[in-house]
């Protein structure tokens, strides 16, 4: 079966002075509960090992392993007379100075002279000193017992079971117990970690594979031991609530959405040409899609008592086993009516593209709140109130909100704007990228992307011009998924094919996206500009040569 066994050292995070779990209770007034996240210490002593399985996707590799000549190769499993490395020395081997290492299950392979033969060209050294399986998820091509027994002839070790680097934390830096990120994803920071996909790859697949997955941190990644991890649900001022573990979590229905996940500042490094913002420098690929699977929150909060009619409720506030040196835990919210609607699909997911929810994308569990901002989408899920305000959370409060162009720091009252939630439509062209030479084949380039917009709403029309709009060229939609507005939670994967007049040396591309309610992109940054430069979706411009 394809699956890979990693170590990861789950410190047992929690001071456990809070009540029974499992069912609703009544809360003893003054009993000592939510504020145990504070309590949690990265790097504590105290640790528990743990070997966990990430599950099969379903798709290609579960073919490859299933061939009989995989089995008899026993491709990427752990022999015994192989040296051991860490996932982090084999990070140190990515240049072809100190050899050009990757892993596949549990082989390290050396390709280093492997790489001039490679069919696929250059592409190959996106995997180095990383694993090559979420790219062969994007490029079936692989699924191939050839390919599996080139691979073999390269091995030199196995990947420890025990990756060294989680298990010595260092108490000076709360970063130090980070998971290992793959290497082809392009930082915007790396403390707290941020970064995006190589946009050419989001195009590949209509799925994104995990580790390719955009990733955005606010603080360091906590570590929850999923025996001992606990949610807490209740409603502000009232002594019921909820507290469920992971295996309680899962005994209630399952429910699978298919979502694109967005940052409020994908797109960002356009908008700051018109002036400078505060933010990461976010391209075009902090954005993905994923398979998720969990429980509906509307279901644990109807458990709970929760009546979607009660006006005193408004709100629901998330709040994540992340924190910050003061304490303080990330926390968002989302008004109460899309967390009951049924039309919602808002889940408490445990898993992505069918394995655990990695570690960088909220594991244990992660609220995934469809067709609303990635803000909202609070990771590491260690509380959920249900109240009348808004979560008082800087991040509710004081950021992930639009403001006009010519709001500033010194004018900004950033009570005036309401938190972004649903997020409007965007387009973005991945392939080719901007400078890219490209190839002029019989008279046409072929251009390709992705379209999005909040709220459940579809991607009605993708318009793409290379003459600054005289003439435009409909995009075909080449991965839509079929559910119907206003349920439709995940991107189009578009391409168009653009004929190009004889001669002509270089073009500017634009895209645009119409989705289903007629919404469209503004045409340039400058009007739409914010000094948080959120909301960055204009007319996606790149410039690229012919040849
Ligand atoms: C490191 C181990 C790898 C090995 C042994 C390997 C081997 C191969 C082989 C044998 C083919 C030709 C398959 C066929 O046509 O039957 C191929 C094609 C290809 N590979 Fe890889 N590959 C590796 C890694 C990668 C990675 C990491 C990427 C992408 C990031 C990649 C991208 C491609 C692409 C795009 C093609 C198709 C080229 C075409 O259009 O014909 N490969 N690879």
């Amino acid at each position: 079966m394809y699956h890979r066994l990693l170590s990861r050292r789950f410190v047992n995070q929690f001071s456990r002075s809070c009540y029974q779990f499992g069912h609703e209770e009544n809360q003893e007034s003054g009993a000592p509960r939510a504020r145990k996240y504070t309590k949690m210490l990265l790097g504590a002593s105290v640790g528990t090992l743990l070997a966990y399985k990430f599950y099969d996707y379903r798709n290609n590799a579960v073919v490859l392993a299933e061939s009989p000549e995989m089995k008899m190769g026993n491709v990427g499993v752990a022999k015994a007379d192989l040296p051991v490395y860490t996932l982090h020395e084999v990070s140190e081997h990515s240049t072809k100075e100190k050899r050009i290492w990757v892993t596949y299950k549990e082989g390290v392979y050396d390709i280093t002279d492997f790489v001039t033969e490679h069919p696929g060209g250059d592409q190959i050294l996106l995997a180095a000193g990383s694993s090559v399986e979420p790219f062969w998820l994007l490029y079936a091509v692989h699924n191939n017992p050839h390919v599996l027994q080139i691979l073999e002839t390269l091995r030199i070790g196995n990947v420890s079971k025990e990756d060294s680097q989680q298990l010595v934390a260092d108490m000076s830096d709360p970063y130090s117990t980070d998971p290992q990120r793959h290497a082809a994803l392009k930082p915007a920071s790396v403390k707290p970690f941020n970064a995006e996909t190589p946009p050419f790859l989001l195009v590949e697949q209509f799925i994104t594979p995990n580790e390719l997955f955009y990733v955005r941190n606010h603080l360091p990644v906590p570590q929850v031991d999923p025996e001992t991890y606990e949610l807490e649900v209740e409603v502000e001022g009232r002594k019921k609530c909820l507290v469920l573990t992971l295996d309680e979590i899962k005994k209630l229905p399952r429910h699978t959405i298919t979502a694109t996940i967005m940052c409020a500042g994908n797109r960002r490094s356009e908008m700051v040409k018109v002036k400078p913002v505060k933010g990461l420098n976010w391209g075009a690929a902090a954005v993905g899609t994923a398979t998720w699977t969990g429980v509906r929150l509307r279901d644990v909060l109807i458990k709970l008592g929760v009546d979607e009619d009660d006006k005193k409720l408004k709100h629901v506030q998330f709040e994540g086993l992340d924190f910050d040196p003061t304490g303080k835990t990330y926390g968002a919210s989302v008004p109460l009516w899309k967390a009951m609607s049924k039309r919602g699909d808002v889940i408490l997911a445990y898993e992505m593209n069918g394995e655990a929810i990695p570690r960088d994308h909220g594991f244990p569990i992660r609220v995934i709140v469809p067709g609303v901002v990635g803000a909202r989408n609070v990771k590491w899920l260690g509380r959920i109130v249900v109240s009348e305000n808004e979560s008082d959370s800087h991040w509710q409060q004081n950021d992930y909100k639009g403001f006009s162009p010519s709001t500033d720091w010194d004018t900004v009252d950033f009570t005036k704007s309401p938190a972004i939630q649903e997020l409007p439509v965007i387009s973005a062209i991945c392939k080719p990228s901007e400078g890219e030479k490209v190839k002029v084949e019989d008279g046409h380039i072929v251009v390709k992307g992705y379209a999005w917009s909040g709220g459940g709403q579809k991607i009605a029309r993708v318009d793409v011009t290379a003459d600054g709009g005289s003439t435009w060229f409909v995009a075909n939609l080449d991965h839509q998924d079929s559910a119907e507005p206003p349920q439709h939670w995940s991107w189009t994967l578009w391409s168009a094919r653009i004929p190009i007049p004889s001669g002509t040396k270089q073009v500017e591309l634009w895209a645009k996206a119409v989705d289903s309610c007629y919404n469209t992109q503004p045409e340039t940054f400058k009007n739409i500009w914010n000094l948080r430069g959120v909301l960055s979706n204009a007319y996606h411009r790149i410039k690229i040569k012919l040849v």
